[in-house]
Order: C-alpha cells, then sequence, then structure tokens
C-alpha cells in the first residue's frame, strides 16, 4: 500500500520569526510545508507546482498578499487561501473574502484557530490531493457538491433563469467561509438557500442552527446567542450552550437579521471580529467555529441610512449576497412549483397526490401571491383539504368567481387552514377582519401551546397542522415561544 500523500501548504510572511513559527506547526500536523518571505517568492513557488493552501500575510514588502489571491484566481487554480490580517482590520478581512479567500486570521494569530482554519480548507477541497487533475484545469468549480448539497439544491424548485443562477451561486460560494447575506421577500425561499449553502459546504457534517432574530424576547437574546452559566440571572436554572456553540463546526442560520436590536448589534459585531464568545456569567472565552449566514426581508441598506442597523455589521455580513426572486419574477416557475410543493404536502401527510387541473393551475396563474411560495403552499393545502377527489379543481381553492376572495396576502391564505372561529354576535362586526382574526387565531394557537408546554410539534398536530405550518404562523402572528423547544429543525 502506499502512503497517503502528504497535504502541501505555502506560507508567506515576511517575518521570519512568525514564518518559522506557522512552519513548525503545520509540519507538526503532517503537512508538507514550503515558505516565502515576499510575493516574488511565492509567485516562483506557484509557478512551479502545486499547493493545497496558500497562507499569505496580508503585508509583504514587494505588495499585498491580495495580489496572489487574484492571480491564482485568474488562473483558475485550486488552493484555498487562508490570509492574515492586522488586527480590527475588517476591511482588510472583507475585502480578502470578497477576492476569493477561503478565511481570514487576525494578528496575532491563534495557532489553534490555524489549524483550524488549515482543516477546514482542506476538507472543503472536493478531490484529495491524489486525485487531483495537472495545474490549469478548472476542477473545483465544475466538481459536483457533496450528495447531500445534490439534494438540498433539488429542493429548490424552479427552471427559470434566476433560480439556475441561484443555484450555481450556492454551489460557488458554498466553498468558503465568507459569510453570506440572504435577500428577499417573505416566502421566497431564504431558509431553503440557506440550508443548502450549508449542505454544499464541507461543513455539511457539523449542525445547521436557525435563528429567528425578530422572535427572541430582548432580555433573552444574549444568553440565546452566546451561551449562559447556571445562576447567571434569575431564571437560568441550567447551563445553556448559545447559538454559536451548538453551531460549532456547522452553520449558524440568523433569519430576520434586520430586526436584531441595536444593542445586540454591537455584541454580535464583536464575536464577529474576535471569533469568540463568553457565556454570560463565564470567565472563559471559547472559541467560535461557526459559519454564519443571515436573511432579512427588509432593506437592510436603508435600515443603515436610518439608523437602526449598524453600517459595521452590515459590511461585515454582506459578504456575499444572493437574491431570492419573488414569484411574480418568474411566473413561468408556478407549475412546476404547484406540482412539486403538491408532491411534498401529500408525502408528509401520507395521503396520495391529486392531480391539479388545468383550471386549478390557470386559477393560481392568475393569482397575484405577494406571500409567495408560502402563500402558494398555503393555497394548495387549504384545497387539498377542501377537495374530495382525485383532481384539484379551481373551487377547491374557495369561491373562484368572486377576485375579490382570491387570496391577496399570507396573511389571509394563513387564517384559512385554522378552523375560523365563529365571530361572537354579541360583539357585533368587528371594525377590521383581519385584525380580528388573528386575535383569534393567536388566542388558538397559544393555548394548544401552553397545553403541550409549548412543544410545537405537539401543538400542530392538536391543531391539525403539520409543524412548518405552525412555525409560519407563530412567526406571523409574533407569538413569543421559548427558543430552545424540543422540535426545532
Ligand atoms: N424555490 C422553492 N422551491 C420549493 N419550495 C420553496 C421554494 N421557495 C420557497 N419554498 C417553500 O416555501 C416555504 C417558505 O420558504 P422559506 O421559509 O425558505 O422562505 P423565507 O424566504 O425564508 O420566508 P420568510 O422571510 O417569511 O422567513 C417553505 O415551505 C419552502 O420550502
Amino acid at each position: 500500500m502506499t502512503a497517503p500523500t502528504p497535504t502541501s501548504i505555502l506560507v508567506v510572511d515576511d517575518e521570519p520569526d512568525l514564518r518559522t513559527l506557522y512552519e513548525l506547526t503545520l509540519l507538526r500536523e503532517g503537512h508538507e510545508v514550503v515558505s516565502a518571505p515576499d510575493l516574488t517568492q511565492a509567485r516562483e513557488w506557484l509557478a512551479q507546482r502545486h499547493f493545497d493552501v496558500l497562507i499569505t500575510d496580508m503585508r509583504l514588502p514587494d505588495g499585498l498578499g491580495l495580489e496572489l489571491l487574484r492571480e491564482l484566481g485568474a488562473d483558475q487554480r485550486t488552493e484555498k487561501s487562508i490570509v492574515i490580517t492586522a488586527y480590527g482590520s475588517a476591511e482588510n478581512a472583507v475585502e480578502a473574502l470578497k477576492t476569493g479567500a477561503f478565511d481570514y486570521l487576525t494578528k496575532p494569530v491563534d495557532l489553534k484557530q490555524l489549524r483550524a482554519a488549515v482543516t477546514a480548507a482542506l476538507q472543503s477541497q472536493r478531490y484529495p490531493s491524489a486525485m487531483r487533475p495537472p495545474l490549469g484545469d478548472a476542477v473545483l468549480r465544475s466538481a459536483p457538491p457533496p450528495p447531500a448539497g445534490v439534494q438540498a439544491l433539488a429542493r429548490i424548485v424552479g427552471t427559470s433563469g434566476c433560480m439556475v443562477q441561484i443555484r450555481n451561486r450556492i454551489e460557488k460560494v458554498a466553498t468558503s467561509m465568507a459569510p453570506v447575506l440572504i435577500l428577499g421577500e417573505s416566502g421566497t425561499g431564504k431558509e431553503l438557500v440557506a440550508r443548502a449553502v450549508h449542505e454544499c459546504s464541507h461543513r455539511a457534517s457539523g449542525p445547521f442552527v436557525a435563528v429567528n432574530c425578530g422572535a427572541i424576547p430582548e432580555n433573552l437574546i444574549e444568553a440565546e446567542f452566546f451561551g449562559a452559566r447556571k445562576g447567571a440571572f434569575t431564571g437560568a436554572t441550567q447551563d445553556r450552550e448559545g447559538y454559536f456553540l451548538a453551531a460549532k463546526g456547522g452553520t449558524l442560520f440568523l433569519d430576520e437579521i434586520g430586526d436584531l436590536p441595536l444593542q445586540m448589534q454591537a455584541k454580535l459585531l464583536r464575536v464577529i471580529q474576535e471569533r469568540r464568545v463568553r457565556p454570560l456569567g463565564g470567565v472563559q472565552e471559547e472559541a467560535v467555529d461557526v459559519r454564519l449566514v443571515s436573511a432579512t426581508h427588509r432593506d437592510l441598506a436603508a435600515l443603515v441610512k436610518s439608523g437602526e442597523f449598524r453600517q459595521d455589521l452590515f459590511y461585515r455580513l454582506n459578504v456575499i449576497s444572493l437574491r431570492t426572486p419573488a414569484l411574480r419574477e418568474r411566473r413561468e416557475d408556478l407549475s412546476e412549483l404547484a406540482h412539486a410543493l403538491l408532491q411534498r404536502i401529500c408525502s408528509e401527510s401520507g395521503q396520495p397526490v391529486p392531480e391539479l387541473s388545468d383550471t386549478a393551475l390557470a386559477w393560481l396563474q392568475a393569482c397575484e401571491l405577494p406571500g409567495n411560495v408560502r402563500e402558494l403552499e398555503n393555497l394548495l393545502q387549504r384545497a387539498l383539504a377542501l377537495s374530495s377527489g382525485a383532481v384539484l379543481q379551481a373551487d377547491d381553492f374557495g369561491d373562484t368567481s368572486d377576485t375579490a376572495m382570491r387570496p391577496e396576502s399570507p396573511s389571509t391564505t394563513a387564517a384559512f387552514s385554522v378552523p375560523t372561529p365563529a365571530p361572537d354576535p354579541a360583539a357585533g362586526i368587528p371594525p377590521d377582519l383581519q385584525t380580528y382574526l388573528d386575535d383569534q387565531e393567536r388566542q388558538v394557537l397559544l393555548k394548544a401551546l401552553k397545553e403541550t408546554d409549548f412543544n410545537r410539534t405537539a401543538a400542530a398536530a392538536r391543531l391539525g397542522l403539520n409543524l412548518r405550518q405552525m412555525r409560519y404562523r407563530i412567526q406571523r402572528l409574533g407569538i413569543a415561544t421559548p427558543a430552545d423547544g424540543d422540535d426545532e429543525t
């Protein structure tokens, strides 16, 4: 049996002591290491041979480490780069990630983080060194993602140009550690995209922790994010891990990031910069090893302008952005989406998949669907509940003769799937029907949640809903629930 080929690393730093320190650390890990004090020598090495990882200081005597990254990118080379930047220089770190760096480290370099970054960079290579084709072949870009990634991409239905583009971009961005910001209207699949980024990345075997930033009570938010030791505050009856540590080795998805209170934004920024967290009441800081993906339906740039969102945090989170298009921008996908959603809903509830008649499809095509794919999903669920045959007809979607009855917002459709409480005749006619129905729905949901000890799966089952519908309603109606529920998926 032949011995495995050692992985090769090129270290570029002009300070001899630091070079030696990095070299020794990496040699001890079993890597083959060569080093260069400047760009010129690094270029000579790169012209001669291939490396698995390039580690470069930002400032070098004859230029910036970023130049090497640009050259690697232009030559479509497969080396993964890690850039070392000065402490507190957010611009350089963001610039490095935008230029294609896999990751960055800040000075003074923590050797544990150096080792972890190199391991992660190697894991993200889709070919082991022995299988790697010769220099010059643009292999990584066309290499397929892992099987879980392929499945996650397939869950994002749509063959319109913008959907093909978004799937391609997910594959590309998944191979680095750069933070990703997903922007798009409600119900356009931002969480689906975030999961696909995770599943296509080398972190796929790690956890995917999804957090709704707008749903956590303000007094608990710090403990939820960073963890807390028992007794750190009234009610902290046991140690709490916190999202950052729970997502260790995986991806932390910060949904509705635009709703994060300002005070918490400052704390989040500090953790991103320092890559360490200290749980409330704890004395020791712990290293953070997560890839951040955030999402919002709000206009973050406008929030920055109005002072509601910190510019420096925006800059940090928005290294790579992805936009999920609204359904009205890709109406050609509606039929495929409707069929795929029907399949999924029916397989989840174990019922046979009905056909979708031409009239039903035409009716859906005529709907505005401002709530996007989620609204389409709700309409199909409701039609399935109302239909008794093997074919879904337009009538199954409600009174289709009256255009005023057509669904106009996610809230309208959401109210349909819960048994609508009979109006109290003594109370007369409510001045705002939607608010009235929302109140009724909120009360029913709260009752079910309380009776099941806030177990969302159990509460959903009591109401004949699935977990996804339950989560949607909880979020839409702004119901506060303990965030560490046992049923988060
Ligand atoms: N392209 C798609 N293909 C298949 N299903 C989709 C697609 N886009 C969205 N969905 C489905 O629509 C529902 C809403 O999607 P998701 O929760 O990802 O949207 P979102 O943009 O995160 O919404 P919000 O901003 O309200 O949180 C989910 O059930 C999801 O599976």
